[in-house]
């Protein structure tokens, strides 16, 4: 199963810059969770600070007793074999075959047999579909397959936790779908705790069980996914629905002024409200469930009398019994 991530207080700066303060979650064991926010929050100094890559100047990244931050260089250096990284581009060695991209990290840290290497390949390709590519070189093939080689190339490790980054950039809106299914599955299958950060609705509707958002330096909220799909906080409904109207402007902020010209110009178009929820994407056929969906379903429905009243309502909905009543 996959390992629980705590981050506590966590807080990023460049020189003068404050990337975000004080951002305090947890990505529970085994479940999807997505950060959305808009370009420039910091999402992916945010996925590289959980792996230690960039220090934080204050707070804590806690994955089996190892502090991601504060703890020694070489504790840090193991807990990273916990983790598949998947990067924007795929992150391929252009002249190296899709078969050795992927057998890459086996060579590099483990001395597997050649023989071992192989049936581990051929079997993560497998899970993303890609064989008969394994001869292909990253520049012969599209930019889904890419992504879909980087994913795979994140799991030969055998991963307990998953970081995506913008899986979904270049891709159009078929091939989302299909990586989104995949992302599912993959969980299925592995049961590793997932963060995807994306600015994708489609993905940020169907694939989490949790979801945040970054927003002028701090975590707006982070939870179950229905707190963040059923919110009427300007900035997260803004997002949500593409509008131009709302405290997300071009260059990430608005004034004030042009904020209350944007409301009266909107009238009762702005109380338009959250879109419908649609729901959760479920593993293909002949996977296995997923197993974090009893775990999730006990932890939501003991912080119930915690959450907003729209998200209970959605959740409630979700978990009732197929002929109406109350969900236990
Ligand atoms: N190593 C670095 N040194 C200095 N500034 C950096 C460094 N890495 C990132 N930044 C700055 O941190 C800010 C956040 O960058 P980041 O790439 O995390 O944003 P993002 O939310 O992932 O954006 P996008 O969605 O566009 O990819 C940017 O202003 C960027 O210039």
């Amino acid at each position: 199963m996959g390992i629980e991530v705590v981050v506590d207080g966590l807080t990023k700066s460049f020189g003068k810059q404050n990337i975000w303060q004080d951002v305090t979650l947890t990505l529970p064991a085994g479940e999807v969770s997505v950060m959305l926010g808009p370009s420039g929050t910091g999402k992916t100094v945010f996925l590289k600070s959980i792996i230690g890559l960039l220090k934080p100047e204050r707070g804590r990244v806690l994955i089996n007793g190892v502090d991601m931050v504060n703890s020694s260089e070489r504790d840090i250096y193991e807990t990273r074999k916990l983790f598949g990284l998947m990067f924007q581009d795929g992150a391929l060695f252009g002249s190296m075959s899709l078969f050795d991209n992927i057998a890459f990290p086996l060579r590099e840290h483990t001395r597997k047999k050649e023989s071992e290497i192989r049936r581990i390949v051929m079997e993560r390709m497998d899970m993303v579909g890609l064989v008969g590519a394994e001869e292909k070189l990253p520049g012969e093939i599209s930019g889904g397959m890419r992504k879909r080689a980087g994913l795979a190339r994140a799991l030969v490790l055998d991963p307990q936790i998953i970081l995506c980054d913008e899986p979904d950039s270049g891709l159009d809106p078929v091939r989302t779908a299909y990586l989104s299914q995949l992302l599912i599955d993959l969980n299925a299958q592995i049961d590793a705790t997932m963060l995807i950060v994306t600015h994708n609705l489609d993905i940020a509707a169907t694939v989490p069980d949790n979801m945040g958002m970054l927003f002028r330096r701090n975590l707006v909220t982070f939870g179950p996914r229905e707190v963040l799909l059923t919110s009427e906080e300007p900035v997260v409904a803004q997002f949500l629905s593409g509008r131009r109207e709302g405290p997300i402007g071009m260059s990430e902020e608005k004034d004030a002024a042009t904020l209350a010209m944007e409301q009266r110009a909107l009238g009762s178009a702005a109380a338009a409200g959250p879109r419908p929820l649609v729901p959760q994407l479920e593993p293909s056929p002949g996977l296995p469930e997923r197993r974090a969906v009893q775990r999730r379903r006990r932890r939501v429905l003991a912080m119930m009398d915690r959450l907003p009243e729209a998200a209970r309502t959605a959740i409630a909905r979700s978990y009732a019994p197929a002929g109406g009543g109350v969900p236990r």
